[in-house]
């Protein structure tokens, strides 16, 4: 059976048989209650989901599961313009406070939109507001990810759209706290060549994101990514965090999703 074609609805998946630590992003099933992404995701063999914030935690422990990533500060409004620090440097200190609490690892952050300001000014903006907070971090045992985004389809304008200066930004930061969640979709439109990126720049990439490109919609085999080797490439790297799906169903979520989990099964 080709890797990409549907599992069998009767055949279990079980993530848990895989090296990847797979989880999956709730904005992209909106017409599911958490509690049935929930229930989904442990089905799935996933260890937990999301982008959540802390209204969202009782829930997700009641199914044993954790928040893999915690969501932050608004994405345009980011680190690399001073005029948004202290806003998102506040929702940040909570993110990080409210994940401790639970003992749970990952905070995202964003470096927001250009507004004008050019690529150095903006990576050393982001470079002082991290310097504030990534010691807080470091106390929670919580690690910052800027994520890697798109500014070609989907965010016009946003600075962190590519692996070579958010590589630098956490070198300048110089701290285990501060990584960058890769997102394969988004860096396939910006940069491709994923497996070989991954491999060298593994160890500043901190989480990662999953979508076919184009379209975001389903690890299926009308876009372009084909997922099990990239997934292989990133389970040898030693890689022990969390690995979440995110793409916007196009077809029926819950098969699409046992879909892209049992692919990403290595
Ligand atoms: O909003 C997006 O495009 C994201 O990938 C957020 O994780």
């Amino acid at each position: 059976q080709d890797a990409v074609a549907a599992t069998p609805a009767t055949e279990s998946v079980d993530a848990k048989q895989g090296r990847l630590n797979q989880s999956v992003c709730k904005w992209c099933y909106k017409n599911f209650s958490l509690d049935d992404m929930c229930v989904a995701a442990s089905k799935l063999g996933m260890v937990g989901i999301d982008l959540l914030g802390p209204d969202d935690f009782p829930t997700l422990k009641k199914h044993g599961l954790v928040c893999t990533m915690v969501g932050s500060h608004s994405l345009a409004n980011g680190l690399c313009d001073p005029k948004f620090h202290d806003e998102a440097l506040e929702k940040m200190n909570a993110a990080i406070e409210a994940t401790s609490a639970e003992g749970w690892k990952n905070v995202i952050c964003f470096s927001g939109n250009a507004r004008g300001i050019d690529r150095k000014t903006g990576m050393k903006n982001c470079v002082d507001a991290l310097k504030k907070i990534v010691p807080v971090a470091e106390a929670a045992g919580v690690t910052l990810q800027m994520e890697l985004l798109n500014s070609k389809v989907n965010h016009a304008d946003y600075m962190c759209d590519n692996s070579e200066w958010g590589v630098e930004l956490v070198k300048q930061v110089g701290s285990d706290n501060f990584k960058l969640l890769y997102d394969i979709y988004h860096m396939q439109i910006m940069e491709g060549d994923i497996i070989r990126t991954i491999e060298k720049n593994h160890p500043y990439y901190g989480h990662y994101h999953t979508a076919g490109n184009p379209g975001r919609h389903e690890l299926d085999d009308t876009q372009e990514l084909f997922y099990p080797p990239i997934a292989r490439a990133i389970a040898d790297t030693g890689y022990d965090g969390y690995f979440a799906h995110e793409f916007i169903p196009a077809g029926d979520p819950m098969t699409g999703l046992q879909n892209a989990v049992a692919q990403c099964i290595v």
